[in-house]
């Protein structure tokens, strides 16, 4: 079933690697206790055994809950019963992040749930993404700094040479995905949500089938459907991927080769997060990006401090303003070639010979074969279209009923955090609570050392949008080099910036560089999200020294001219 769902995946575009672990293997640690709330499951999925609550408790009942399943009938759940006339409440295709973060939502409503893989729980994030490129970086990070004699001795610290090994640093990453992977399987099987295994396909108005395709399908109906069909990466015409020396993210994950000298294609996200790990353990990197500057998705001044830290001192170079239009693999004893063409004139521009490539120019979505023109939906470059609610448009721009979807198939925000807050945001509406999701306070965060954070309007979209609604803006910037925390570590490296409306206090983006700026935009992203000015943000109090401060200070210098806090909390008496 596995290997036939992924080579339907590999015929659309050519990603292999996907025999890794499986939804249904035994769990090597049982972190679920039964009285574990789905939020806190939520956490224990996500961000490893965050909470306390989530570890221990191996009695037999639960034991026999987490063995491995065939198929749970619908009538053996244990979540909820579902809307009469229905075989479930809702039934999400796909258990990526996004679908995992709407089952466990589900169940918390008490709605009757199941979730369709077709390959492993986890999807993209879990097995190919997120999960096992953080613990790459996280390598990455311990290497730059052992290796960084200039630093360790400012500490006083004498440190001999640093090394590596490649394989073990591998099995970091993928024992990582596995462990992840575990915690999310069992989080839904604990709370009863049924996972059925098998592609799934829309057939009908509130009807799935599931199975292997063509041979044993089931039928089943639901009230509500959710698609979270994600992502597969995105491989450009004229680039040929073998797997080995002309490789996308789903390879580079394996580390099977740290290769002496490696081309990226595209310096987004993945690009930038690969050259931190790649040049952390020897490799020179050139990057190829077909926009006129590296970066190009980020706020400008902070890509260009990103430029001065992250590549300039690094064995990286770059030619910008080009495609990467033909890329052969090594073979024969010759090496990997690039065609460059101009990106304006398309002209040829030089030809490179290196002994790898990693293919990092995007992601496209994965919904062929979901039975989109069963009802009459067409997809846009793949995506599938939708609302500000995630409800499916049809090619007529009618709502198709009782079906959404979300995360990266529909290409609003190809985050992780971003699919589970839009299946969030579709649970809530089907249980009856109206939710539109903000997607302008959802941060990002890109993982490099230092890491680089945002969110909200760049400065260039802020003054577009101001000149437009003809209101002004300004800019307010705080500096690590002034924060005590940030000094102890040597690490003084970095900037926030905020771009706001002085005449009201609304925030409308911040962007940071430096240490932890990953954790450290929850604080300007949770205020966006409620609505929060900086007027009434100023006055919270951060602890001392902590890397919040640079945040605190940057709401603190920033001029909003009605000074008057918007809403005071009552004083109490202690
Ligand atoms: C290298 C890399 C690093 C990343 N790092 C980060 C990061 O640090 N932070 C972040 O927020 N995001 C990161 N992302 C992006 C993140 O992984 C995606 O945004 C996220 O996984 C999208 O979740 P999803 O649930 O929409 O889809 P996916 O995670 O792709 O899951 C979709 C699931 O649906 C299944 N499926 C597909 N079609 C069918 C079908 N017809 N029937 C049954 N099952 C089906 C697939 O097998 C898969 O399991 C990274 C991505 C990559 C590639
Ligand atoms: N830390 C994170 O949150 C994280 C990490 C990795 C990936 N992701 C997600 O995964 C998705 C994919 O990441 P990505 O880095 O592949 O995409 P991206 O869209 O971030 O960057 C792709 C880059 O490739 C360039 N490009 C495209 N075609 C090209 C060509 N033929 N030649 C040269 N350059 C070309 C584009 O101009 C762009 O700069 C992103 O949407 C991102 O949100 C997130």
């Amino acid at each position: 079933m596995q290997s036939s769902f992924s080579l339907s995946l590999s015929s659309a575009s050519p990603i292999t690697g996907r025999s890794d672990g499986g939804a249904t293997s035994t769990a090597p640690d049982l972190f679920f206790s039964s009285t574990t709330t789905p939020s806190q499951l939520r956490f224990c999925g996500l961000r490893r055994e965050a909470f306390s609550g989530c570890k221990s408790s191996n009695n037999a009942l639960l034991l026999k809950q987490l063995r491995p399943m065939k198929k749970i009938s619908a009538s053996s759940s244990r979540n909820g019963t579902p809307s009469k006339g229905f075989d479930y409440d809702l039934v999400i295709i796909g258990a990526g992040v996004g679908g995992h973060g709407a089952a466990l939502h589900a169940v918390e409503k008490g709605l009757k749930t199941a979730i369709i893989e077709g390959d492993v729980v986890g999807g993209t994030c879990v097995n190919r993404g997120c999960v096992p490129s953080k613990a790459l970086l996280a390598v990455s990070g311990r290497m730059r700094e052992l290796q960084n004699e200039h630093h360790m001795k400012s500490f006083g610290l004498q440190v001999a040479a640093a090394g590596y090994d490649r394989q073990q640093v591998a099995d970091h990453a993928q024992n990582l995905a596995t462990k992840i992977r575990n915690n999310l399987t069992n989080s839904m099987k604990s709370l009863g949500v049924d996972i059925l295994t098998g592609f799934g396909t829309v057939v009908g108005p509130q009807k799935v089938k599931y199975g292997k395709v063509g041979e044993s399908e089931t039928l089943i109906t639901a009230k509500d459907i959710i698609i979270a069909t994600g992502s597969v990466p995105f491989v450009p015409k004229g680039v040929e991927v073998d797997g080995k020396t002309v490789i996308t993210s789903d390879h580079a994950l394996k580390l099977e080769t740290v290769p002496e000298w490696i081309v990226i294609v595209g310096s987004g996200y993945i690009g930038l997060e690969f050259s931190d790990v790649y040049t952390a353990l020897g490799s020179e990197v050139t990057f190829v990006e077909a926009l006129d500057q590296l970066m190009p998705g980020f706020d400008p001044e902070i890509g260009k401090l990103a430029q001065r830290v992250l590549i300039n001192p690094r064995k990286i170079d770059y030619h910008t303003g080009v495609f990467a239009s033909k890329i052969t693999p090594a073979r024969d004893g010759k090496p990997v070639t690039i065609e460059l063409i101009d990106a304006k004139t398309k002209e040829l521009k030089d030809t490179l010979e290196v002994d790898a490539a990693l293919i990092a120019t995007g992601r496209a979505p994965f919904t062929q074969g979901l039975g989109l023109e069963n009802v009459n939906v067409e997809t846009q470059r793949g995506f599938i279209p939708v609302d500000e609610r995630m409800r499916v448009i049809d090619s007529k721009g009618k709502l198709v009923p009782h079906l959404y979807c979300i995360g990266d198939a529909n290409g609003k925000m190809m985050l992780a955090h971003a699919a589970s807050a839009q299946g969030i945001s579709v649970v809530e509406q089907v249980s009856g609570k109206d939710h539109v999701l903000n997607h302008l306070s959802i941060p990002a965060a890109c993982f490099t050392h230092p890491e680089i954070s945002m969110v909200g309007l760049t400065e260039p979209q802020a003054r577009e949008k101001a000149e437009k609604e003809g209101f002004e803006i300004s800019i307010a910037k705080t500096s690590f080099k002034a924060n005590t925390k940030a000094l102890a570590e040597n690490e003084g490296e970095g900037i926030a910036k905020l771009i706001y409306r002085p005449d009201n206090g609304e925030i409308l983006g911040v962007h940071i560089f430096g240490m932890h700026a990953a954790d450290l935009i929850h604080e300007a992203s949770n205020a966006m999200a409620l609505g929060t000015r900086i007027q009434d943000i100023k006055y919270a109090v951060h602890a001392h020294p902590t890397l919040s401060e640079v945040i605190d200070e940057l709401f603190k210098s920033a001029k909003v001219k009605s000074d008057v806090p918007s809403a005071v909390a009552e004083p109490v008496a202690v």
